[in-house]
């Protein structure tokens, strides 16, 4: 074995090796003040391992303020200042810390401070000569802080030993950085224990021996590497890693406000999730543990009651989702070389990588196309200027003469990996997390995905980067599928409909993980904008303020969510026509308002393209019966290849209503008030009696079967009297009352042929389209309709001899609301949501 050698030996294993050995390692968040101290002495103390090794940081900003004093000394500015903050920051910790057993620490820390003053001010005698000088400054931080720990213990009367890693842990270097030499160390270790066989030792961390006996240290993040070298040298049992959090999430909570906790990791995942910025300890730093299956527990110094996230070789055996975690990786770049004349040429990825490694490039992520006509390359942004000449200058000869066409660099760059075990060999992994991307109108530019399976990254736009991670963590089902809604128009229908969802969200959240999170309310003059649904949305739109549509929807359409809709509850077409722009931006636009389904045909048209371009769904299933399935089944008609002969019914539920109760006694008006009050007619009810509304169902639905039908194509009798054609709304609700002799004669010329009046619309495949009062026998099946119920004959090429009916209530708000809600609920389902 060389003496170089990765992994520790066991012969040279410490010598106290007992199963009940636990190494403990704390960051400087856990020893920011004498308090913290003194929590974490109480924490060690409260535990029943046998033998406890604890390995310290140094204090809170104690490393930086030390390369700073030698930095300064180097430089020869004054450093006196600082150093007088820094002796009296730890004489205050000590004093607190220790009270009335302070006084040797004290003297100590005070001896401890010369030699630094000493060492200072040689640097600033030989400036940046003093290298060894540094590394043994930029140490001491750890040095002072085992010693405070141990004399806390101490004071509580613990018989403590506080080992100096520079006199034990002996390490060298190689490119890939520090490398233990395991042997003398553990030499070292043994002949120490042997003077110091106490069962707490407290050790500094980050500090060590080169082969000479000089001060060095194990460079950022080195305490970690220190417990987890300690953990191995001691052969402990586990290694506790006390941090500020309970354990791993599945994502940076600051992005994914939803990331749970993950109990259990494999090393494997722990790597991968750490590379990419997860809170986890560096990949380098668990080598020691992984060498000898030595458990990890990443624990929270505050609160040390929750168990943590257990990383060893098994990882989360009993895990039902395939990915544990997402991880993002920002301010990178994109580096591309592309052309023909690399293709099946060998050694072009040598040079690439060779020329980037030259140029001390660090490379994040590597992607090629099996063509061979372009390698791209993910890199650190701050080197990717650097990277860029360098590949220029290796390939200026290709470049010449156009073997490579281009060299490119593309800046503003994240990289999202997908990372679990159970990635691996499960098919539909990359279909699920690159599905949950499109579904966000996430851009790929590059994919990676190595030959273990266990780790997929995508190289994004750093702009879609916070969208991509919540929509990939939704989308592998670790957080609710989030869609941030907004409701135009909370009259009737879209009152009812904010009161069902608000009514149904925790229960939708809590079963179906689906999070409808509505974010704002808006008529025609203001706006409610906000971050979540929780509360009354009536006090909320109370305090709306004044606002423009745009604005709304801007604040609707937030990058940082997932997916977007807008649940347009007017009637106003000046809405309506906002769809294609919304749909082409991704939006999901979901309305009973039928000014877009019957609207002009260029307008219908430019909203069917702008779904079908953007991904976003138009759903309307409401504008048609309501919350009945009209428009589906219909759909499902001709999806599974029927032909549509003719379709015919009542569509209206309000005049259905009226001709139900209609006897030629009570006055017609008194009724058409009464269905206006019940929140059966349109905002205008002239629009229900004109059969304007019946017209544009119509419409709707035989453009659904493929027909250019226009409102003007549509034969319709009107029920309005001309003298009210040009009224206002309210105006004509008060005068119809002036014209019921009208109505009042018709219906007794039917009743006298013992006819009932009913509003009918119907449609054939010749395109003929037709809507108006029919007198029908009493025996018709349109003459025992219920309330507002609407009936729907649709005479297809299977359903010739007897058409399929859709028959039910077709007006009101909360039947309509109803047909909204289930359409939002299709859209989420289409999301991914499991509803
Ligand atoms: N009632 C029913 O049974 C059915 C209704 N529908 C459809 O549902 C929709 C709503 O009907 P209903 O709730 O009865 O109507 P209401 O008149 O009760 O509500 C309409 C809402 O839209 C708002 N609004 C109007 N114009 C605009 C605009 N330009 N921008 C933003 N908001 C606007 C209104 O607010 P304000 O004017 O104060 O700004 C009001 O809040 C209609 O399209 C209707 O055809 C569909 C099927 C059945
Ligand atoms: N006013 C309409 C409402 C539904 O579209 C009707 O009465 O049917």
């Amino acid at each position: 074995m060389s003496a170089l050698d990765p992994a520790p030996s066991p012969q040279h294993a410490a010598v106290l090796s007992l199963a009940t050995t636990v190494a403990h390692k704390f960051g400087g968040s856990s020893l920011a003040s004498a308090q913290r101290y003194a929590h974490v002495a109480g924490l060690l103390r409260g535990r029943d391992d046998a033998v406890q090794v604890t390995v310290v940081s140094a204090m809170q900003g104690v490393t930086d303020a030390l390369i700073a004093l030698g930095d300064a000394a180097v430089a020869g500015e004054d450093w006196q200042p600082h150093w007088d903050a820094l002796h009296e920051k730890h004489r205050t910790a000590a004093a607190t810390l220790l009270g009335t057993h302070a006084d040797i620490t004290l003297a100590w820390l005070d001896a401890q401070f010369q030699d630094l003053h000493a060492i200072l001010a040689a640097l600033t005698l030989l400036g940046a000569s003093g290298e060894p000088a540094l590394a043994r400054v930029h140490g001491l931080g750890e040095v002072w802080s085992a010693r405070l720990l141990a004399d806390a213990l101490r004071a509580a009367g613990d018989d403590v030993a506080v080992l100096d890693a520079r006199n034990v842990m002996e390490v060298g270097r190689n490119e890939l950085g520090v490398v233990v030499d395991w042997d003398a160390s553990a030499r070292r270790l043994a002949a120490w224990r042997h003077e110091h066989p106490q069962a707490r030792v407290v050790v500094t961390g980050f500090v060590a021996r080169d082969a000479k006996g000089a001060a060095t240290t194990l460079g950022r993040n080195g305490s970690d590497f220190s417990g987890a070298i300690f953990a191995a040298l001691f052969e402990a049992a586990e290694l506790h890693i006390w941090t500020d959090v309970d354990g791993v999430l599945s994502a940076d909570p600051r992005a994914v406000p939803d990331a749970v906790y993950l109990p259990k990791l494999s090393y494997d995942e722990a790597c991968e999730l750490a590379y990419f910025g997860a809170k986890v300890i560096h990949p380098q730093t668990m080598a020691p543990a992984i060498a000898r299956g030595l458990p990890i527990v990443i624990r929270n110094t505050f609160n040390p009651a929750h168990p943590g996230t257990r990383i060893d070789a098994a990882g989360d055996t009993a895990a039902l989702l395939p990915a544990k975690g997402l991880s993002l990786v920002s301010d990178l770049a994109l580096l591309n070389v592309e052309g023909s004349g690399m293709i099946g040429v060998p050694g072009t990825a040598e040079r690439v990588f060779a020329t980037l490694h030259a140029s001390n490039v660090s490379v994040v992520m590597i992607s090629q196309g099996s063509s061979e006509h372009s390698i791209c390359c993910v890199v650190r942004a701050a080197q990717a200027q650097t990277g860029r000449a360098a590949l220029e200058r290796a390939f200026a000869p290709e470049l010449a003469q156009g073997q490579i066409q281009k060299v490119t660099l593309e800046a503003g760059i994240s990289v999202l990996a997908a990372v679990g075990d159970g990635m691996a060999g499960t098919p539909g992994v990359a279909a699920r997390f690159l599905g949950a991307l499109a579904r966000a109108r996430v851009n790929l530019r590059a994919i990676a995905q190595g030959a273990s399976e266990r780790n997929i990254s995508v190289a994004i736009a750093a702009a879609d980067a916070t969208r991509a991670l919540r929509a990939a963590h939704a989308g592998f089902w670790l957080s609710p599928q989030t869609i941030s809604l907004g409701v135009i128009g909370p009259g009737k229908v879209g009152a009812a409909l904010l009161d069902q969802i608000a009514q149904s969200a925790p229960r939708l959240l809590r079963d179906t993980n689906l999070d409808l999170r509505l974010r704002g309310i808006a008529d025609s003059r203001r706006a409610w904008l906000g971050e979540h649904d929780s509360g009354d949305w009536r006090a909320k739109f109370d305090a709306a303020t004044p606002s423009d549509l745009d604005a709304f929807v801007a604040h609707v359409h937030a990058a940082h969510l997932p997916h977007a809709a807008i649940l347009d509850c007017s009637a106003s077409p000046a809405v309506a026509a906002k769809y294609p722009d919304w749909l082409a931006a991704g939006i999901h636009v979901i309305t009973p308002n039928k000014q877009a389904g019957a609207g002009p045909l260029p307008h219908y048209h430019a909203i069917r393209a702008a779904a079908a371009a953007g991904g976003a769904r138009f759903r309307y299933e409401a504008t048609v019966g309501a919350g009945l399935p009209v428009i589906q089944t219909l759909r499902d008609l001709l999806d599974t290849g029927d032909e549509l002969h003719s379709v015919e019914g009542i569509f209206s539920g309000t005049l259905a209503w009226l001709f139900n109760r209609y006897d030629g006694v009570l006055p017609f008006a008194q009724l058409v008030r009464e269905a206006h009050a019940l929140g059966y007619t349109e905002p205008d009810a002239r629009d229900d009696l004109s059969g304007t509304d019946v017209a544009r169902k119509l419409v709707i639905l035989a453009r659904e079967a493929g027909y250019a039908l226009s409102l003007d194509d549509v034969q319709v009798e009107s029920l309005i009297p001309p003298e009210l054609v040009a009224v206002s709304a309210q105006e004509f609700l008060d005068r119809l009352g002036d014209f019921d002799d009208a109505m009042r004669a018709r219906f007794a010329a039917a009743q006298a042929q013992g006819n009932v009046l009913r509003y009918v619309a119907a449609f054939d495949r010749e395109g003929r389209a037709q809507v108006g009062l029919r007198a029908l026998p009493a025996s018709h099946a349109f003459a025992h309709l219920q309330l507002t119920d609407n009936i729907v004959l649709f005479s297809t090429r299977r359903y010739c001899d007897n058409p399929l009916v859709v028959q039910g209530p077709g007006a009101g708000p909360d039947v309509t609301a109803a047909g909204v809600f289930a359409d939002l609920l299709r859209v989420a389902t289409a999301l991914g949501a499991r509803v």
